[in-house]
């Protein structure tokens, strides 16, 4: 009988199915070495061939001599036309299996070729065909990265290329992989390469091995990490601060774990050394939840998660006692104040933003400093007058939450971070975060104080165009110089093509602020799969939009879709239990075994089979009670405007297979119309 196999981009894949998908699956593959396997007429290689699992789907397979690899499940014509597109070869170099869209390669040549004699500079213009060679590159992967532009051209390959070879010229391209290579030489053995690619194929001896493999399938942190992943999650060392970049559902979050790990099976580290945090206390819980299952106890001892806020509150009440903190109605209260102070010229909005995102975030004592503060990235430009008339306001928001006492989360983790200043010892030896985008500047103080500066001392996950939180800042001035340890991942493993385009589209502005003073685009981002279009449902009232929820989550849950796979979002916190009462009453179960109804500022870190966004209104999203006036600050307004867009991306990127949209009376201005993306071809 032939040799079985998986690869494990089917394995994540299969994670990602719902119970009751996963289990039919199952039974189908215990048949997998018997089935019939059929070849594609106009086939590119006929070793890739389909065999029929279920009425609508199909396995597709990779079967050179003696060897049966399970590639991916399919439906039925996407799978034959994938086998038709695609075909295997053997990494010269490093001798494991590699699998080329052939056909967008060849589609896609003559175009790049055309845009390439135009350009003055090509990304391997200072490598020979001979060099390239030697580091494992196919003369079919050559001709097209000899068209190549930019780095962010290159990404757009990565689904189309063979990953070895993409991993490849994507650190080249990059300056991280030094131009030397090798003259070994594999031959074109896809069978031996198979049983050589133990990274990325686990070779299973039979059914029930295999029914062991997908049993550990479904956990979200034990996936195999992707090349581009790996490569960033298990580097050996960084010199100094790391951070990585990503989109949406590219496993910013996983990498994060994964360095932990990394950090803990490296060397005997004390107990509690490695602080692996994030924003808020849900998210923790979820890095904590997930971390046990790829550490061992001994490794698991190693490590301290909690987020930022209660870190910082353990360390500045264990010198000052029980912390005071103010309430909501009391925090809102003093920015009325201080905006009386201001003689009512600047709202309370206006201050709060003020307050926090520059005297605060700055450290700032006096009108002395305040004048020469910088304030990029806050909006307008302001005068001097306009500063002294602001001042009073601020310096009485000061005197209240620095002097008499009472603290907020902001500025217990600005204490926190003085007291850990002063002392030489630092708590932790690496400090992993995740979610950076939005910390604010006191608590990035306080994350460079946990740590002795030296190699990998932070290694930071995040994404600019998630940012809910409104904080921008400058790494480098908070002394936390990445350097060139900036990286990228790119692959979307949570979304559909189609839910991601749409999320993109409501983004509207495609770059945002890097944290280091740069930009960083969306060009490249990926979804490794393909679903339906999001849906737009308008209703005359909101009673109808309610009747339609209860409807479209009832008809959700009849296609077999459990009431825990199911997310609804809400801009706005009584929107939500309006939803919750309404649901309620439909007998629709709400709570820990039911669906789960939160703020779209809620959603982060989560992630659902089907995803409801309600009450995308005209006047309620964006949220006007969050957007600085625009005749006060038109650039202030256009930021708080951006959130509003990302707050929406958000919410719309937790869905894995479905997004519905709904409103009553007219819909947002912030929903596109139209789409005018098109998924990748190759996905
Ligand atoms: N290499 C991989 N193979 C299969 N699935 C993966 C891989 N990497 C991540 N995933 C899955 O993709 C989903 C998103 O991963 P993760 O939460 O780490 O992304 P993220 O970048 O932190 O997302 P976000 O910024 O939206 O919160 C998870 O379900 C995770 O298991």
């Amino acid at each position: 009988m032939a040799q079985l196999a998986v690869h494990v981009e089917f394995l994540g894949e299969f994670g990602r199915l719902d119970p009751a998908e996963r289990e039919d699956l199952r039974a189908a593959l215990t048949r997998l070495p018997e089935l019939p396997l059929e070849t594609t007429p106009g086939a590119r290689d006929d070793r890739l061939r389909t065999a029929r699992l279920t009425d609508r789907l199909r396995a597709t397979v990779a079967a050179p001599h003696g060897v049966r690899l399970l590639l991916g499940v399919r439906p039925d014509a996407e799978a034959v036309t994938w086998a038709k597109h695609h075909a295997l070869s053997v990494n010269t170099v490093s001798g494991v299996l590699e699998i080329t869209c052939v056909e967008e390669l060849e589609r896609l040549l003559p175009d790049y070729r055309k845009a390439a004699e135009e350009a003055p500079a090509l990304l391997f213009d200072r490598m020979s065909d001979a060099q390239l060679h030697r580091l494992g590159i196919s003369p079919d992967v050559l001709a097209i990265a000899r068209t190549i532009r930019t780095s962010d051209q290159l990404r757009m390959l990565e689904h189309v290329l063979p990953e070895a070879q993409y991993t490849i010229l994507h650190l080249l391209g990059d300056g991280l992989l030094p131009p030397s290579g090798t003259e070994q030489t594999y031959p074109d053995d896809v069978a031996a390469a198979i049983r050589r690619s133990q990274g990325r194929i686990a070779l299973v001896d039979g059914p029930a091995e295999l029914l062991e493999l997908l049993a550990i399938a479904p956990s979200r942190q034990r996936v195999f990490l992707h090349p581009e992943q790996d490569a960033v999650a298990y580097r050996p060392s960084y010199a100094g601060p790391a951070i990585v970049f990503g989109g949406p559902g590219t496993g910013k979050t996983v990498t994060a774990l994964h360095r932990v790990r990394h950090l803990v099976t490296r060397t005997d580290l004390p107990p509690s050394s490695v602080l692996l945090t994030s924003f808020s206390e849900g998210l923790a819980a979820a890095l904590e939840r997930d971390l046990a299952q790829i550490l061992d106890v001994r490794q698991r001892l190693a490590v301290r998660v909690v987020n930022v806020d209660q870190l910082a509150s353990e360390l500045v009440s264990e010198r000052r006692g029980t912390l005071r903190y103010l309430t909501d109605d009391e925090y809102t209260r003093l920015w009325a104040d201080a905006s009386r102070r201001t003689g009512g010229r600047y709202g309370p909005h206006v201050l709060r933003q003020e307050w926090e995102g520059v005297v605060f975030a700055q450290r700032i004592a006096d009108l002395d400093g305040y004048l020469a503060a910088d304030r990029r990235g806050r909006g307008r430009r302001l005068a001097t007058t306009q500063k002294q008339q602001l001042w009073p306001g601020l310096a009485e928001a000061s005197r209240v939450l620095l002097a008499t006492g009472v603290w907020t989360p902001l500025t217990v983790a600005d204490h926190a971070a003085v007291l850990l200043e002063q002392q030489p010892e630092k708590p932790f030896a690496h400090v992993v975060v995740d979610e950076v985008q939005d910390l604010h500047p006191a608590q990035w103080r306080l994350l460079r104080a946990a740590v002795a500066a030296g190699p990998d001392d932070l290694f930071l996950t995040g994404d600019a165009h998630q940012r809910i939180h409104g904080y921008r800042v400058q790494l480098k001035a908070l002394g936390i110089d990445v350097g060139d340890r900036s990286q990228r991942l790119t692959m979307n493993y949570r979304t559909t093509a189609e839910i991601l385009d749409w999320a993109l589209w409501v983004l509207a502005e495609s770059d945002s602020d890097d944290l280091d003073g740069g930009i960083d685009s969306m060009l490249g981002y990926r979804s490794a799969r393909r679903g339906g279009e999001p849906e737009l449902v308008g209703y005359p009232t909101a009673g109808a939009e309610h009747a339609g929820l209860v409807e479209a989550l009832r008809g959700w849950h009849a296609e077999g879709v459990d009431w825990r796979e199911i997310g609804v979002a809400a801009r706005t916190p009584q929107v939500a239990r309006a939803a919750v009462a309404v649901l309620t009453d439909a007998d629709v179960p709400v709570d820990d075994d039911g669906v789960t109804v939160a703020t779209m500022h809620g959603m982060k870190g989560l992630e659902f089979r089907r995803v409801a966004l309600i009450g995308i209104t005209d006047g309620a999203v964006p949220d006007s009670s969050a957007l600085t006036p625009e005749d006060d600050d038109p650039l202030g307004y256009a930021l708080d405007l951006q959130q509003e867009r990302s707050l929406l991306f958000v919410a719309a990127t937790r869905a894995r297979e479905a997004l519905r949209i709904s409103w009553w009376g007219s819909p947002s201005s912030l929903l596109p119309r139209g789409n005018p993306f098109q998924p990748p071809a190759c996905s």
